[in-house]
């Protein structure tokens, strides 16, 4: 995925446009390939599901192609298996596959092949792909507790220490204790005005562009979307959770190189099969480990400052006092702040630093990406967008969103809700089983469920159960308006169905609402901290934009390919345009 922004040579001759690009990237093949770019130019993918796999003539006449790399790959399958699998549905896939498309589209196809629980099988490497929302409930919720991050905490925790995300339960029990109340309805109204003030930015960057465009007719320019998306949720989580203006919309700095620097490096670990960073001299021998070392220094610092100020200007009080401040005064009302003043809390620097390093990495791009998707959607359903238009127009007029009109923008929460049915960030929930378990059998799985030994890593596909034929009507369409009426499916046994009056007041059709059909924060004890924030961040930041510009395809959908995560590029590069709203 492209950091990226101004690739300013025209091609485009059209009256004050610029042509967004949603991916900088012009195709699979070089995603790695540096692309003049001016802002922090460091090329970073999603983490969590970079995995891929390629559709590369895999059949031929109808059958499976394998080449012999598959054919040892799977005999070791079936020989360390054993009959340990019993009932449960094979899925072998073809190790020849491992590079092209993202890994969970090729987990699609088997779930429509196997069914809803089924074993994927890499060679020596395995995993439970689930996508039933009953066995989902099951791991997720109801034995929640008899499961880890497993992979996910290995790969992370160089990075976010004992963060919440990969924690152990015994570090993550306390610290989600003391987390949760921090992001309480009076935080999250003061937020909304911080959201609205980076929106703004973003948007007066947005229209300096394109009166440059105004000036010289000639002139033309492309737009990473995706990295001014990135930005703005950048600079919203750093003033939001440590007080700290990254600036990233308009300047750079070695702070945000060193972000970027960070997640490219958890991506590359997320994806390369040999975990050589853990070898004794890499750290020192290998360049872009003594990058990553030099990287993670330089955020740490920052926010080790932080935390020392904070620190030092400690005011102590209990939940209640703290929740009761007056967020529209007070000269910091940052995440940090609330952490360091509870009282009793005497958390040592590490597990803070941990924790805020958690908050940057997972409020950041999971927002930049949904925001894409949701203008990459619009762009190609124009009526949508008028609708939306409409919305904003009604309820905002000229100004800045306030947490009031947050939750009268209801078709624009609608929009980010189906952007991240299409598009969910992650798409894949990681855990590894810490005791035995038996599972529901699923969707026409085994009645009597699958016993699963200690240690099985599953894959909880976020994107098959958002798609699924068997939950969702039309499930690839970007609808707004599903989320309004009930759906159900009497063959899915024990499944609730999706009834939006089951939690009403809810500001997004949550895993209660859906029964856990739908899992864009995840769901039960594990669930994202941050999900109000997020949903009101993304509302705001689209609002404000569709307030001020228009979105105007230019080329065929047909020809968007998925890249990863919100990375889409059109044949050319260029798929849609945006315009100043006439009248403005
Ligand atoms: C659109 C934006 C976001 C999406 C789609 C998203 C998605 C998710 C998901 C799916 C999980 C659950 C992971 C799992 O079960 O393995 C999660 C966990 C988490 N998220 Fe978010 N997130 C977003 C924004 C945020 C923001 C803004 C913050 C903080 C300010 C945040 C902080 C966290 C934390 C700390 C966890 C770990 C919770 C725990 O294990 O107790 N996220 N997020």
């Amino acid at each position: 995925m492209a950091m990226g922004m101004l690739n300013a040579p025209a091609i485009n001759t059209s009256k004050s446009t610029f042509t967004l690009n949603f991916a900088g990237v012009p195709n699979i093949s070089n995603a790695h390939n540096g692309i003049p770019i001016q802002f922090p130019r460091i090329r970073r993918r999603k983490f969590f599901q970079r995995c891929e796999v390629s559709t590369d003539s895999r059949t031929e006449g109808g059958k499976l192609k394998r080449t012999l790399l598959d054919n040892a790959s799977n005999f070791l399958t079936n020989f360390l298996s054993g009959s340990r699998i019993g009932s449960m549905p094979i899925a072998e896939g073809a190790v020849s596959d491992l590079f092209g498309k993202p890994l969970f589209v090729s987990l699609y196809d088997w779930f429509i092949e196997h069914g809803s629980v089924y074993k994927l099988a890499f060679g020596p490497k395995s995993f439970l792909v689930v996508s039933d929302p009953i066995v989902a409930r099951h791991i997720l919720r109801e034995n929640a507790f008899a499961y880890d991050k497993g992979v996910l905490a290995d790969i992370l925790e160089p990075i976010m220490g004992k963060g919440l995300i990969p924690a152990d339960l015994d570090t993550w029990k306390p610290r989600r204790k003391a987390i949760v109340p921090g992001f309480h309805a009076a935080f999250l109204e003061a937020m909304v005005k911080v959201f609205g003030d980076c929106s703004e930015r973003t948007v007066k960057k947005l229209e300096a562009m394109l009166l440059t465009t105004q000036d010289d007719k000639t002139k033309h320019v492309e737009i990473d979307m995706e990295a001014e998306f990135s930005s703005l949720a950048l600079d919203i989580i750093g003033l939001c959770v440590f007080n700290y203006d990254f600036g990233s919309v308009t300047r750079e700095s070695p702070v945000i190189k060193a972000v970027y620097g960070t997640l490219f490096e958890a991506e590359h670990r997320s994806t390369f099969y040999i975990p050589y960073w853990k070898f004794p001299l890499a750290r020192w021998l290998v360049p872009r480990q003594r990058k990553f070392h030099e990287d993670l220094k330089v955020i740490n610092d920052c926010l080790d400052n932080l935390i020392t100020t904070a620190k030092a200007t400690r005011q102590e009080d209990d939940i209640e006092a703290l929740q009761g401040r007056d967020y529209s005064k007070v000269k910091d009302a940052s995440l940090l702040r609330f952490l360091v003043d509870m009282k009793g809390e005497d958390v040592d620097d590490k597990q803070l630093r941990d924790d805020l390093m958690t908050m940057l990495i997972a409020g950041h791009e999971t927002t930049a990406a949904v925001l894409t998707w949701a203008v990459f959607m619009l762009a190609q359903n124009p009526d949508k967008l008028v609708k939306a238009q409409t919305e904003v127009d009604t309820i905002l007029g000229q100004r800045k969103p306030t947490f009031e009109c947050v939750k009268k923008l209801q078709y624009i929460r609608l929009i980010i809700a189906e952007a991240l049915r299409l598009y969910p960030q992650p798409p894949l929930l990681i855990r590894r089983a810490l005791k035995p378990d038996t599972l529901p059998g699923g969707y026409k799985g085994d009645k009597d469920g699958y016993s699963i030994s200690q240690g099985t890593d599953i894959f909880i596909s976020v994107y098959n159960l958002h798609r699924s034929p068997y939950l969702w009507d039309n499930p690839h369409k970007f609808e707004p308006e599903r989320f309004l009426v009930p759906k159900d499916n009497k063959d899915i046994e024990g499944w609730a169905g999706f009834s939006p009056y089951r939690s009403q007041g809810a500001l997004y059709p949550n895993e209660v609402i859906s029964d856990f059909a739908f899992l864009p924060f995840g769901g039960g004890p594990r669930k994202c901290v941050g999900d109000q924030f997020a949903l009101m961040e993304s509302t705001v930041g689209l609002a404000m934009l569709l307030q001020k510009f228009d979105l105007e395809l230019k080329d065929s959908p047909e020809s968007v390919q998925i890249v990863t995560g919100a990375t889409i590029h059109t044949k050319n590069g260029l798929w849609c345009k945006i315009k100043r709203r006439e009248g403005l």
